[in-house]
């Protein structure tokens, strides 16, 4: 059972230490990973995913409950620990997706069973209805996007979460985070969106590649993010009323717009 990971600091891309030394996150904990283009997000998140050892370029080293993990468990894809969503992932296989589900299902050791939970779950987290008999690969992003989070919460038991930009992928992400987290997973979250990154724990601030600082998210973030999400779950409604065709002349932006002025 993971009840915490560590990542012991290394060195930044000009070779100097970074300043935030050690980070511990905890079961059910969500950290958000921020910081400008180039700044190294990505690299920290492969850190994780590979549970480094010193090995890669920022010698950085990652603990699992305080320990070093085996070499059996860092290459064994039995054991995997972590699971990796990004955005440009995109399902390949020509199948159903009642027919992957189970496939998934059985690899994994899990019922059958779990199957109509994934696609109830991955339905509360996007628009766009998605159904047993339908094709994984004419299933749109956000389609996509939920049903991997659905997946990634009910079928594949990583206990590590680590998620690569999911802004643009058409799914409700308080929604999509809430659902990881509150499976007791260790998730983290690269974003450059606030409605994401106030709704975390903690956020890791990334600059030249070396981990800056951290920042603990204040409940007036909290707050601040909840009503973000608002908005977004009304972009995500137009979206779905434009995608139809249909016309959007209903709605009364006003009071948003006065009141954020
Ligand atoms: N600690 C480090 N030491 C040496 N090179 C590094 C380090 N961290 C990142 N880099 C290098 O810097 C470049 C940018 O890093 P990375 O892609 O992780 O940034 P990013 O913040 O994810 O960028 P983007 O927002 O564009 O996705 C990469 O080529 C990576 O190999």
């Amino acid at each position: 059972m993971i009840e915490k990971i560590t990542v012991i600091g290394g060195y930044d891309k000009f070779g100097e230490k970074e300043p935030v030394e050690r980070v511990e996150i905890k079961k059910g904990e969500i950290f958000g990973v921020v910081g400008p283009t180039g700044s190294g997000k990505s690299s920290l998140i492969g850190d994780i995913e590979q549970l480094a050892q010193m090995d890669t370029f920022s010698k950085r080293k990652i603990l699992v409950n305080d320990e070093e993990p085996s070499y059996e468990d860092r290459t064994n894809p039995r054991k995997k620990m972590v699971a990796q969503l990004s955005q440009n992932m995109n399902f390949l296989a020509d199948m159903t997706v009642g027919d992957f589900l189970s496939l998934h299902a059985k690899c994994r050791g899990a019922s059958e069973k779990c199957v109509d939970r994934v696609i109830e779950l991955a339905n509360t987290l996007t628009g766009e209805p998605i159904k047993k008999e339908h094709d994984l690969t004419i299933l749109s992003g956000g389609q996509s996007r939920a049903l991997m989070v659905a997946d990634v919460a009910i079928i594949s038991d990583s206990p590590i979460v680590l998620i690569d930009e999911i802004e643009n992928a058409g799914i409700r992400k308080h929604d999509a985070l809430n659902v990881l987290a509150g499976h007791g997973k260790i998730v983290l979250v690269v974003t450059h969106d606030p409605v994401l990154a106030l709704m975390t724990d903690k956020r890791i601030v990334m600059k030249h590649g070396g981990m800056q600082k951290i920042v603990t998210t204040t409940p007036q973030e909290k707050r601040i993010s909840r009503e973000l999400n608002k908005i977004d779950e009304l972009m995500l409604s137009l979206r779905e009323k434009v995608r139809r065709g249909e016309l959007v002349e209903d709605i009364d932006l006003s009071e948003i717009i006065n009141e954020s002025q």
